[in-house]
């Protein structure tokens, strides 16, 4: 579902009952995580809490587009993707919306398969499968040379709310979790490694590091190209696994993938 419309152009007024903003609405493989390779419908809301500098999904987050779809609309054309049984909840940041509960109760009493992709600085108490959470580094920063739109207005902000301990353990308590960092490269590592310690105190259930995922960061197959064996490299030296991201090497960075 091709979505072109702004924030700003459409109101949520003509819209029955809850309603979320959607950039994008489609059939693809899951491309990342212990999912990867299963047939899956996405739904990207668009706002977003942080502005990670490499974000892939710029228009939920630097430049917020969407329509506005009622539940009922987005469970609608999830079923009409007959084959899938696991539905993705991504964005931008999913969680900044209440009615992401919503519609996660109606996909769950459907029986749908349900992973939400989130930078776990929200938690929300909902029918969660897989909490695919995606904790940022400090190398996501949108300092004044990295940031995509101005000069690290940004910054700051993001630095505050990137990492917020007990919101990471409660979810770790609450849910089957992932934890997929991107990294940018081996002086991630020492972050990764006390951030892990950090939230293995905050929780009570154990977090194996098989549930800790290393993704090279890289919006385009040349991007990964460069920085994809590092990574795999970073894995096998700390015991943690890697993540590709298939979507990225199948299709490259095409709009709805
Ligand atoms: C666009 S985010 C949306 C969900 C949520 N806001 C989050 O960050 O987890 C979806 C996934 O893409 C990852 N991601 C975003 N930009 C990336 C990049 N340039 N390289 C690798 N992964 C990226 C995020 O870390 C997250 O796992
Ligand atoms: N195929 C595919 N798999 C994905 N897994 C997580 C994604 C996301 O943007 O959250 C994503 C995505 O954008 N495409
Ligand atoms: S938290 Fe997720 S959606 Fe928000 S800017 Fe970072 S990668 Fe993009
Ligand atoms: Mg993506």
């Amino acid at each position: 579902m091709p979505v072109s419309s702004t924030a700003d152009e459409q109101s949520a007024d003509n819209v029955e009952g809850a309603a979320l903003p959607v950039n994008e609405l489609f059939y693809s493989l899951q491309g990342e995580g212990k999912l990867t390779g299963t047939p899956s419908v996405f739904i990207r809301t668009s706002g977003c809490n942080l502005r990670c500098w490499f974000c892939d999904s710029y228009h939920t987050s630097w430049e917020p587009t969407h329509a506005t779809m009622s539940v009922d609309e987005i469970v609608e054309e999830v079923q009409s993707h007959a084959d899938a049984d696991h539905v993705v909840l991504t964005g931008g940041e999913p969680l900044i919306h209440d009615e992401a509960v919503t519609l996660l109760e109606r996909l769950d009493d459907l029986g749908y398969h349900t992973t939400v992709e989130t930078n776990g600085t929200i938690h929300r108490d909902a029918p969660i499968d897989l909490a695919s959470i995606s904790p940022k580094l400090a190398s996501s920063t949108p300092t004044a040379e990295k940031d995509p739109k101005g000069d690290g207005e940004w910054a700051d902000r993001h630095e505050n709310r990137r990492i917020d301990l007990d919101t990471l353990g409660q979810f770790v308590d609450d849910c089957d979790t992932q934890l997929k960092f991107v990294v940018t490269g081996p002086d991630d590592m020492p972050e990764i490694e006390s951030l892990l310690a950090d939230i293995r105190t905050a929780t009570s259930s154990h977090i194996p590091d098989s549930d800790v995922l290393l993704m090279p960061e890289g919006t385009t197959r040349d991007e990964l190209d460069n920085r994809r064996k590092e990574v795999a490299n970073l894995a096998m030296e700390y015991g943690y696994r890697y993540t590709p991201r298939l979507h990225v090497d199948l299709w490259n960075d095409a709009p709805e993938t």
